[in-house]
């Protein structure tokens, strides 16, 4: 089995990416919907969060939005909760790869933000980078009107600069254009992913196969 790695900035595109996957049949680890499902009414992490934010749970439900004012707010209520989630989420992936292990399939995704910052494009094979201008990722994650400027910086600066990425990535998929074109882009990953020679490979930029 081989694992592809997702990743990128902050509304780059990953979850439009990894729809997109899922409907050429690819399975796909969410780790942001492994968060939400851990931070869920009754989830798993809700009682360490409660004591990491103290009144950010009521009655078995978080405040997203206390808790997101709170770690954007305070760094060292960010590292306290990703490290109640993290190894939390570690564990889920491990046991999202076992299952397809088991299952006998050739191709996985891991879709995680964090992917470069917490090493794990180490058990990747390759590892897909979505990326677009600065102007147009701001302009995208402050239309949803969940966060501030300042709080969209917060999270910009626990992140790897985007070059940086683009730089580690073995294909960058440009989201900065017309769906259409994104589209364009996937087929033709799907397509070397499907040969899985190194010819195919070869068609992208960064390293060979
Ligand atoms: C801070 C929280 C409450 C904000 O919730 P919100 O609904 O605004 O955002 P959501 O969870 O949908 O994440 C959106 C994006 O924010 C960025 N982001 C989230 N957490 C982090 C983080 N700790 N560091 C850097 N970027 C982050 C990612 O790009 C992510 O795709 C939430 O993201 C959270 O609990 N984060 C800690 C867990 C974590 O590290 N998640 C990221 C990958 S596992
Ligand atoms: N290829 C694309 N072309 C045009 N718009 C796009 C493209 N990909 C994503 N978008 C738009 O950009 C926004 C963010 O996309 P998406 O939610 O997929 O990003 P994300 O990286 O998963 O975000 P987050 O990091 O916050 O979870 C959405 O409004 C989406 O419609």
């Amino acid at each position: 089995m081989r694992v592809l790695g997702l990743t990128g900035g902050i509304g780059m595109g990953k979850s439009t990416m990894a729809a997109l996957l899922r409907r050429a049949g690819l399975r796909v680890f969410d780790a942001d919907a492994e968060v939400r499902a851990l931070q869920a009414p009754h989830g798993r992490a809700l009682p360490a969060i409660e004591r990491l934010v103290p009144g950010c749970v009521r009655d078995g439900v978080l405040d997203r939005a206390v808790l997101r004012r709170a770690a954007l707010a305070e760094p060292a209520i960010m590292r306290g909760l990703e490290g109640i989630l993290h190894p939390l989420v570690r564990a889920a992936r491990t046991r999202f790869l076992e299952r397809a292990r088991r299952d006998g399939c050739r191709w996985v995704v891991l879709d995680i933000p964090l992917l470069f910052e917490t090493g794990a494009e180490r058990i990747c094979d390759r590892v897909v980078v979505v990326s677009a201008p600065a102007a147009i990722q701001r302009a995208r994650v402050l239309k949803r009107g969940t966060m501030m400027p300042a709080q969209l910086d917060a999270v910009l600066a626990r992140q790897m600069a985007d070059a940086a990425r683009r730089r580690r990535a073995d294909i960058v998929i440009e989201t900065g254009l017309s769906r259409h074109d994104t589209l364009r882009q996937v087929r033709r990953l799907l397509r070397a992913m499907h040969a899985a020679s190194p010819a195919a490979w070869a068609a992208y930029r960064g390293k060979p196969a």
